[in-house]
Protein backbone atom coordinates (compact mmCIF):
# COMPACT_ATOMS: atom_id res chain seq x y z
CA UNK A 1 0.00 0.00 0.00
CA UNK A 2 1.19 3.58 -1.01
CA UNK A 3 0.03 6.82 -0.59
CA UNK A 4 -0.70 8.91 2.26
CA UNK A 5 -4.29 7.50 3.31
CA UNK A 6 -6.62 8.38 6.46
CA UNK A 7 -8.35 5.51 7.65
CA UNK A 8 -11.64 6.74 9.75
CA UNK A 9 -12.32 4.13 12.81
CA UNK A 10 -13.35 1.31 10.77
CA UNK A 11 -11.22 -1.21 8.27
CA UNK A 12 -14.61 -1.12 6.08
CA UNK A 13 -12.92 1.88 4.92
CA UNK A 14 -10.43 -0.70 2.98
CA UNK A 15 -7.86 -1.58 5.50
CA UNK A 16 -9.37 -5.23 5.92
CA UNK A 17 -11.77 -7.01 3.82
CA UNK A 18 -13.72 -9.58 4.52
CA UNK A 19 -16.51 -11.27 2.25
CA UNK A 20 -18.53 -7.95 1.02
CA UNK A 21 -21.90 -6.74 3.29
CA UNK A 22 -23.30 -3.41 3.76
CA UNK A 23 -20.29 -0.95 5.32
CA UNK A 24 -22.02 0.66 8.28
CA UNK A 25 -24.84 -1.35 8.83
CA UNK A 26 -26.02 -0.62 12.47
CA UNK A 27 -25.98 -3.56 14.90
CA UNK A 28 -26.39 -7.01 13.71
CA UNK A 29 -30.05 -8.44 13.08
CA UNK A 30 -29.45 -12.09 13.14
CA UNK A 31 -27.40 -13.29 16.14
CA UNK A 32 -26.51 -16.71 14.56
CA UNK A 33 -25.06 -17.58 11.37
CA UNK A 34 -27.59 -17.34 8.47
CA UNK A 35 -28.96 -20.50 6.60
CA UNK A 36 -27.24 -20.47 3.35
CA UNK A 37 -24.40 -17.90 4.76
CA UNK A 38 -20.63 -18.94 5.08
CA UNK A 39 -19.78 -20.18 8.10
CA UNK A 40 -16.13 -21.18 8.18
CA UNK A 41 -13.33 -18.37 8.23
CA UNK A 42 -9.64 -17.99 8.15
CA UNK A 43 -8.70 -14.90 10.06
CA UNK A 44 -5.10 -13.39 10.38
CA UNK A 45 -4.00 -10.60 13.30
CA UNK A 46 -0.88 -9.21 13.35
CA UNK A 47 0.50 -8.36 15.87
CA UNK A 48 1.12 -4.64 17.14
CA UNK A 49 3.88 -2.25 19.35
CA UNK A 50 1.98 0.45 20.97
CA UNK A 51 3.16 3.87 22.42
CA UNK A 52 6.63 3.84 19.57
CA UNK A 53 8.36 6.16 22.64
CA UNK A 54 6.79 9.43 22.78
CA UNK A 55 2.86 8.60 22.30
CA UNK A 56 1.27 7.02 25.19
CA UNK A 57 -2.08 5.31 24.15
CA UNK A 58 -2.00 7.64 21.04
CA UNK A 59 0.35 5.68 18.64
CA UNK A 60 0.41 2.57 17.19
CA UNK A 61 1.89 0.26 14.43
CA UNK A 62 1.59 -3.43 13.13
CA UNK A 63 4.04 -5.80 12.95
CA UNK A 64 4.59 -8.21 10.62
CA UNK A 65 3.83 -11.72 13.50
CA UNK A 66 0.17 -13.23 13.18
CA UNK A 67 -1.72 -15.34 14.85
CA UNK A 68 -4.32 -17.41 12.67
CA UNK A 69 -7.65 -18.04 13.98
CA UNK A 70 -9.88 -21.16 11.98
CA UNK A 71 -13.48 -20.41 13.14
CA UNK A 72 -16.79 -22.35 11.98
CA UNK A 73 -20.37 -21.75 13.30
CA UNK A 74 -20.87 -25.28 15.29
CA UNK A 75 -22.66 -27.08 18.00
CA UNK A 76 -21.90 -25.99 21.47
CA UNK A 77 -18.13 -24.86 22.04
CA UNK A 78 -14.56 -26.00 20.79
CA UNK A 79 -11.44 -24.58 21.28
CA UNK A 80 -8.17 -25.60 20.20
CA UNK A 81 -5.08 -24.05 20.47
CA UNK A 82 -1.44 -24.07 19.98
CA UNK A 83 1.64 -21.99 19.94
CA UNK A 84 1.80 -18.82 22.53
CA UNK A 85 -0.39 -19.15 25.56
CA UNK A 86 -1.31 -22.45 24.45
CA UNK A 87 -0.92 -23.96 28.11
CA UNK A 88 -2.44 -21.34 29.91
CA UNK A 89 -5.53 -19.77 28.12
CA UNK A 90 -9.12 -21.05 29.36
CA UNK A 91 -11.00 -23.06 26.77
CA UNK A 92 -14.49 -21.89 27.19
CA UNK A 93 -16.62 -18.61 27.12
CA UNK A 94 -13.89 -16.45 29.24
CA UNK A 95 -11.23 -16.96 26.69
CA UNK A 96 -10.56 -13.58 24.81
CA UNK A 97 -11.14 -14.41 21.23
CA UNK A 98 -14.68 -16.22 22.03
CA UNK A 99 -16.04 -12.89 24.18
CA UNK A 100 -14.86 -10.68 21.12
CA UNK A 101 -16.65 -12.86 18.99
CA UNK A 102 -19.72 -12.36 21.42
CA UNK A 103 -19.44 -8.13 21.78
CA UNK A 104 -19.12 -8.36 17.87
CA UNK A 105 -23.06 -10.03 18.31
CA UNK A 106 -22.62 -14.02 17.34
CA UNK A 107 -24.24 -15.92 20.28
CA UNK A 108 -24.27 -19.34 18.17
CA UNK A 109 -22.52 -22.14 18.65
CA UNK A 110 -18.70 -21.99 17.20
CA UNK A 111 -15.37 -23.71 16.59
CA UNK A 112 -12.21 -22.18 17.03
CA UNK A 113 -8.63 -23.16 16.13
CA UNK A 114 -6.30 -20.99 17.73
CA UNK A 115 -2.69 -21.16 16.40
CA UNK A 116 -0.93 -18.23 18.29
CA UNK A 117 2.72 -16.60 17.15
CA UNK A 118 2.63 -13.40 19.38
CA UNK A 119 3.92 -14.34 22.49
CA UNK A 120 1.60 -13.06 25.84
CA UNK A 121 2.51 -10.36 28.08
CA UNK A 122 5.71 -9.27 26.17
CA UNK A 123 4.27 -5.74 25.25
CA UNK A 124 3.45 -7.19 21.25
CA UNK A 125 -0.52 -6.63 21.84
CA UNK A 126 -1.70 -10.08 21.90
CA UNK A 127 -4.46 -9.25 23.75
CA UNK A 128 -5.30 -6.65 21.27
CA UNK A 129 -4.83 -9.16 18.41
CA UNK A 130 -7.07 -11.90 20.04
CA UNK A 131 -9.75 -9.36 20.44
CA UNK A 132 -9.67 -8.15 16.95
CA UNK A 133 -9.60 -11.71 15.85
CA UNK A 134 -12.51 -12.46 17.50
CA UNK A 135 -14.54 -9.18 16.69
CA UNK A 136 -13.87 -9.80 13.02
CA UNK A 137 -14.79 -14.13 13.30
CA UNK A 138 -18.04 -12.48 14.78
CA UNK A 139 -18.69 -10.23 11.81
CA UNK A 140 -18.15 -12.57 9.58
CA UNK A 141 -20.10 -15.54 11.02
CA UNK A 142 -23.00 -12.47 11.11
CA UNK A 143 -22.12 -12.25 7.43
CA UNK A 144 -21.73 -8.53 7.66
CA UNK A 145 -18.88 -6.56 6.88
CA UNK A 146 -16.21 -4.65 9.54
CA UNK A 147 -17.18 -1.18 9.98
CA UNK A 148 -17.15 1.29 12.10
CA UNK A 149 -18.37 -0.09 15.16
CA UNK A 150 -15.45 -2.54 14.87
CA UNK A 151 -13.05 -0.41 16.57
CA UNK A 152 -15.20 0.82 19.10
CA UNK A 153 -16.09 -2.98 20.21
CA UNK A 154 -12.91 -3.89 20.51
CA UNK A 155 -10.92 -0.79 21.75
CA UNK A 156 -13.83 -0.94 24.76
CA UNK A 157 -12.09 -4.75 26.27
CA UNK A 158 -8.73 -2.54 26.50
CA UNK A 159 -9.89 1.15 27.12
CA UNK A 160 -7.01 2.18 24.67
CA UNK A 161 -7.54 2.10 20.66
CA UNK A 162 -3.73 2.26 19.60
CA UNK A 163 -3.13 -1.83 19.37
CA UNK A 164 -6.62 -2.18 18.08
CA UNK A 165 -6.39 0.03 15.65
CA UNK A 166 -3.50 -0.95 14.03
CA UNK A 167 -4.15 -4.77 14.68
CA UNK A 168 -7.51 -3.60 12.68
CA UNK A 169 -5.72 -1.51 9.82
CA UNK A 170 -2.00 -2.02 9.97
CA UNK A 171 -0.16 0.43 9.28
CA UNK A 172 0.81 3.55 11.71
CA UNK A 173 -2.45 4.46 13.56
CA UNK A 174 -3.17 7.46 15.49
CA UNK A 175 -5.86 6.30 18.01
CA UNK A 176 -8.04 9.09 20.48
CA UNK A 177 -11.34 8.77 21.84
CA UNK A 178 -14.19 11.54 21.61
CA UNK A 179 -15.89 11.11 24.66
CA UNK A 180 -16.97 7.06 24.90
CA UNK A 181 -16.09 7.28 21.32
CA UNK A 182 -12.58 5.67 20.07
CA UNK A 183 -11.07 7.09 16.95
CA UNK A 184 -8.10 5.96 14.64
CA UNK A 185 -6.75 7.13 11.58
CA UNK A 186 -4.02 5.13 9.62
CA UNK A 187 -0.89 6.58 7.92
CA UNK A 188 1.36 4.44 5.71
CA UNK A 189 4.79 3.62 7.15
CA UNK A 190 7.89 4.93 5.73
CA UNK A 191 9.34 2.21 4.02
CA UNK A 192 12.76 2.75 5.88
CA UNK A 193 10.93 1.97 9.43
CA UNK A 194 12.47 -1.55 9.92
CA UNK A 195 11.31 -2.26 13.32
CA UNK A 196 13.32 -4.97 15.15
CA UNK A 197 11.80 -6.56 18.70
CA UNK A 198 14.20 -7.58 21.33
CA UNK A 199 11.59 -10.07 23.51
CA UNK A 200 12.55 -11.16 26.77
CA UNK A 201 11.75 -14.95 28.60
CA UNK A 202 10.03 -12.42 31.35
CA UNK A 203 6.58 -11.81 31.21
CA UNK A 204 4.16 -7.94 32.25
CA UNK A 205 1.06 -7.83 32.23
CA UNK A 206 -0.17 -4.50 30.76
CA UNK A 207 -2.75 -4.24 33.40
CA UNK A 208 -0.32 -4.15 36.53
CA UNK A 209 1.95 -1.76 34.52
CA UNK A 210 -1.01 0.63 33.78
CA UNK A 211 -1.49 0.49 37.76
CA UNK A 212 2.32 2.08 37.87
CA UNK A 213 1.33 4.95 36.13
CA UNK A 214 0.74 8.37 38.39
CA UNK A 215 -2.40 10.45 38.00
CA UNK A 216 -0.82 13.10 36.87
CA UNK A 217 2.59 14.30 35.21
CA UNK A 218 4.58 17.70 35.34
CA UNK A 219 3.22 20.19 33.08
CA UNK A 220 6.49 20.12 31.08
CA UNK A 221 6.66 16.29 30.63
CA UNK A 222 3.24 16.86 29.02
CA UNK A 223 4.47 19.75 26.76
CA UNK A 224 7.26 17.47 25.84
CA UNK A 225 5.13 14.49 25.09
CA UNK A 226 2.92 16.32 22.54
CA UNK A 227 5.62 17.62 20.91
CA UNK A 228 7.43 14.20 20.33
CA UNK A 229 4.66 12.37 19.57
CA UNK A 230 3.52 14.39 16.84
CA UNK A 231 7.26 14.47 15.69
CA UNK A 232 6.61 11.09 15.63
CA UNK A 233 4.02 10.85 13.44
CA UNK A 234 6.19 12.91 10.80
CA UNK A 235 9.35 10.25 11.48
CA UNK A 236 7.63 7.18 11.13
CA UNK A 237 5.52 8.31 7.83
CA UNK A 238 7.71 10.40 6.17
CA UNK A 239 11.22 11.61 7.65
CA UNK A 240 13.02 8.18 9.87
CA UNK A 241 15.77 10.42 10.56
CA UNK A 242 13.84 12.01 13.31
CA UNK A 243 13.14 8.68 14.82
CA UNK A 244 15.72 9.35 17.48
CA UNK A 245 14.38 12.31 19.05
CA UNK A 246 10.96 11.34 18.44
CA UNK A 247 11.20 8.29 20.55
CA UNK A 248 11.96 9.98 23.64
CA UNK A 249 8.94 9.33 25.97
CA UNK A 250 8.39 11.25 29.71
CA UNK A 251 4.87 9.70 30.20
CA UNK A 252 5.17 6.27 30.80
CA UNK A 253 8.29 4.50 30.94
CA UNK A 254 10.22 5.88 33.83
CA UNK A 255 7.31 4.96 35.63
CA UNK A 256 7.50 1.44 34.66
CA UNK A 257 11.03 0.83 34.93
CA UNK A 258 10.88 -1.02 38.10
CA UNK A 259 8.96 -3.97 35.97
CA UNK A 260 11.72 -4.60 33.49
CA UNK A 261 15.12 -2.87 34.77
CA UNK A 262 16.83 -5.00 31.94
CA UNK A 263 14.86 -3.63 28.81
CA UNK A 264 15.39 0.19 30.01
CA UNK A 265 19.18 -0.44 29.96
CA UNK A 266 19.27 -2.55 26.57
CA UNK A 267 17.40 0.74 25.38
CA UNK A 268 19.30 3.68 27.16
CA UNK A 269 22.70 1.60 25.59
CA UNK A 270 21.02 1.90 22.39
CA UNK A 271 19.91 5.52 22.30
CA UNK A 272 23.31 6.66 23.59
CA UNK A 273 24.73 4.90 20.19
CA UNK A 274 21.84 7.05 18.40
CA UNK A 275 19.26 4.37 17.47
CA UNK A 276 15.66 4.81 17.92
CA UNK A 277 14.83 2.35 20.97
CA UNK A 278 11.66 2.42 23.26
CA UNK A 279 9.41 0.16 25.21
CA UNK A 280 7.15 -2.00 23.13
CA UNK A 281 3.29 -1.12 24.16
CA UNK A 282 3.40 -1.98 28.32
CA UNK A 283 6.78 -4.01 27.82
CA UNK A 284 8.94 -6.14 28.33
CA UNK A 285 9.61 -6.10 24.65
CA UNK A 286 12.18 -3.13 23.59
CA UNK A 287 11.34 -1.64 20.29
CA UNK A 288 14.52 -0.77 17.96
CA UNK A 289 14.08 1.15 14.74
CA UNK A 290 17.16 -0.07 13.05
CA UNK A 291 19.62 -2.51 13.35
CA UNK A 292 21.11 -3.48 16.51
CA UNK A 293 24.81 -2.80 16.95
CA UNK A 294 26.95 -5.38 18.08
CA UNK A 295 28.23 -3.60 20.85
CA UNK A 296 25.05 -3.85 22.39
CA UNK A 297 24.64 -6.76 25.22
CA UNK A 298 21.13 -8.29 24.22
CA UNK A 299 21.93 -11.63 26.31
CA UNK A 300 18.27 -12.64 27.18
CA UNK A 301 16.57 -10.88 24.86
CA UNK A 302 14.98 -12.88 21.39
CA UNK A 303 15.92 -10.15 18.68
CA UNK A 304 13.59 -10.74 15.56
CA UNK A 305 13.39 -8.40 12.76
CA UNK A 306 10.00 -7.80 11.37
CA UNK A 307 8.04 -6.15 8.76
CA UNK A 308 5.23 -3.29 9.30
CA UNK A 309 2.23 -5.58 8.66
CA UNK A 310 0.23 -2.86 6.08
CA UNK A 311 -2.38 -4.69 5.54
CA UNK A 312 -4.45 -5.22 9.38
CA UNK A 313 -6.66 -8.18 9.64
CA UNK A 314 -7.28 -9.97 7.50
CA UNK A 315 -10.68 -12.57 6.91
CA UNK A 316 -11.01 -15.68 4.04
CA UNK A 317 -13.74 -17.94 3.51
CA UNK A 318 -13.18 -21.28 4.10
CA UNK A 319 -16.49 -23.07 2.62
N1 LIG B 1 -4.56 -15.32 21.47
C1 LIG B 1 -5.05 -15.22 22.72
N2 LIG B 1 -6.03 -16.04 23.13
C2 LIG B 1 -6.53 -15.94 24.38
N3 LIG B 1 -6.11 -15.07 25.30
C3 LIG B 1 -5.13 -14.22 24.95
C4 LIG B 1 -4.55 -14.25 23.65
N4 LIG B 1 -3.61 -13.31 23.58
C5 LIG B 1 -3.58 -12.72 24.79
N5 LIG B 1 -4.48 -13.26 25.62
C6 LIG B 1 -4.72 -12.88 27.01
O1 LIG B 1 -4.16 -11.59 27.22
C7 LIG B 1 -3.08 -11.66 28.17
C8 LIG B 1 -1.96 -10.73 27.78
O2 LIG B 1 -2.48 -9.43 27.66
P1 LIG B 1 -1.61 -8.17 28.01
O3 LIG B 1 -1.17 -8.20 29.43
O4 LIG B 1 -2.43 -6.99 27.57
O5 LIG B 1 -0.30 -8.30 27.12
P2 LIG B 1 -0.02 -8.11 25.57
O6 LIG B 1 0.97 -7.02 25.54
O7 LIG B 1 0.55 -9.41 25.10
O8 LIG B 1 -1.32 -7.76 24.92
C9 LIG B 1 -2.66 -13.11 28.16
O9 LIG B 1 -2.06 -13.46 29.39
C10 LIG B 1 -3.99 -13.82 27.93
O10 LIG B 1 -4.73 -13.90 29.14
N1 LIG C 1 -0.75 2.19 25.45
C1 LIG C 1 -0.80 0.91 26.12
C2 LIG C 1 -0.27 -0.14 25.20
C3 LIG C 1 -0.27 -1.53 25.78
O1 LIG C 1 0.28 -2.41 24.83
P1 LIG C 1 0.51 -3.96 25.13
O2 LIG C 1 1.00 -4.53 23.85
O3 LIG C 1 1.52 -4.04 26.23
O4 LIG C 1 -0.82 -4.51 25.57
C4 LIG C 1 0.04 0.97 27.40
O5 LIG C 1 1.17 1.46 27.32
O6 LIG C 1 -0.45 0.54 28.45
Amino acid sequence: MHGDRARLEGPGHGAARPHRGRAGAGRPRCRRARAGARVSFLITVPASTANLGSGFDALGMALGLYDEVEVRAADGLSIDVSGAGADAVPRDESHLVVRAVRAAGYTGGLGLTCRNSIPHARGLGSSAAAIVAGVAAGYALLGRELDTDALQIAAQFEGHADNAAASLFGGVVIAWSEGERFRAVRKDPHPDVRPTVLIPAQESSTKTTRGLLPAEVPHADAAFAAGRAALAVHALTTDPSLLLAATEDRLHQQYREPAWPDTVRVINDLRKLGVPAAVSGAGPTALVLGSVPPEVDVQGFDVRRLEVDTSGVRVRPLD
